[in-house]
């Protein structure tokens, strides 16, 4: 089926709906992440999607409305609370926005680098995020909670508190990178309270169509059209979408900017957030991950999304 290139912003229902069954096709393919048990009891084959255009409209299919835990999704926000409270430039002297091109759990460039992170959307850019966000913020889990209640526009959002347990009980290893930037004096606070505000935040859970209207306001210049907030400035937006499209895959940035091209953010919990500036934010969702930790179905349909319109922003 071949579809016309032009259309008034708006995405072909038909479209929509052969996307989510041809979606189907790519069950099997890849693997929950198992290495937070309460991930790995997720059902696999799930895929749903939702666009959230300029105007606040949404356009969804498939499992579009089942809630899953959004992890890695959450440092975009965490990033962009972050850019709203601390002072900018002393952001960006405790963390850079370089690539990695290392896994998101990597501790290998840490040790060279003296314990500032390559950027916000690795684990150790997370936990120097959530670090300020500990010392800036008083009762920052209820801050976050409210943050994407109000700038999704559905209230009953809420941390999974088994999911966050369950990761809380497993994170040798993000403890072993917030010890390692704290010994370089780069993490300030307590490490357990990094650690347990970081698992809450990956632990929210949420669906497509609660994370493509969260992060509308990255396709319209910082303002959200869900609750007519500016949330950051034009300049601010643009920064984080940069970031998304270098740093938002992972050590796969490279080839999903080349085969995408649409700034994005993915997380172990099967989502991926792409926007579309100027026009719309897109999440799509599909729990079974490929080696980089990124969904092989969501990846899938963000590239039959963009060939369908022909273009990305780079052209
Ligand atoms: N890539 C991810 O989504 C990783 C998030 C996960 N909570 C972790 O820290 O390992």
């Amino acid at each position: 089926m071949s579809y016309p290139r032009s259309h008034i912003g708006y995405i072909e229902e038909d479209f929509l709906a052969q996307l989510a069954e041809e979606a189907r096709t790519k069950f099997g393919v890849g693997k929950v992440a198992d290495y937070i048990p309460a991930l790995a009891e997720v059902e696999p084959d799930q895929f749903g999607m939702a666009i959230c255009h300029r105007d606040g409209r949404v356009q969804s299919c498939g499992d579009a409305l089942v809630p899953f835990s959004i992890q890695s999704i959450s440092k975009v926000i965490s990033l962009v609370i972050a850019m709203r409270h601390a002072d900018e430039f002393g952001l960006w002297q405790r963390l850079r926005q370089e690539p990695s091109g290392m896994p998101f759990s990597s501790l290998i460039q840490l040790e060279r680098e003296e314990g500032i992170p390559r950027n916000p959307f690795v684990n150790a850019g997370a936990l120097v995020i959530v670090d300020i966000l500990v010392e800036k913020i008083f009762l920052i889990l209820h801050h976050m909670r409210e943050f994407v209640r109000e700038h999704s526009g559905n209230r009953s959002i809420n941390y999974d508190a088994r999911v966050a347990e369950s990761e809380l009980r497993n994170t040798s290893r993000n403890a072993a990178i917030a010890h390692l930037i704290k010994s370089f004096g780069n993490i300030h606070g307590d490490v357990n309270r990094v650690l347990e505000v970081y698992c809450h935040f990956c632990a929210l859970g949420m669906n497509c169509v609660d994370l493509a209207r969260l992060f509308s306001f990255l396709a319209s210049a910082g303002h959200s059209p869900i609750s007519s907030q500016q949330l950051l400035s034009a300049d601010q937006a643009r920064e984080v979408n940069g970031m998304m499209l270098t740093c938002g895959l992972y050590d796969a940035s490279g080839s999903y900017a080349a085969q995408v091209g649409l700034p994005a953010k993915s997380g172990v919990g099967g989502g991926i957030v792409a926007v579309l500036p100027g026009e719309f934010t897109v999440c799509a969702w599909s729990p079974r991950l490929d080696a980089n930790g990124n969904s092989v179905g969501a990846r899938w349909a963000l590239e039959k999304l963009v060939d369908y319109l022909g273009r990305s922003p780079l052209g």
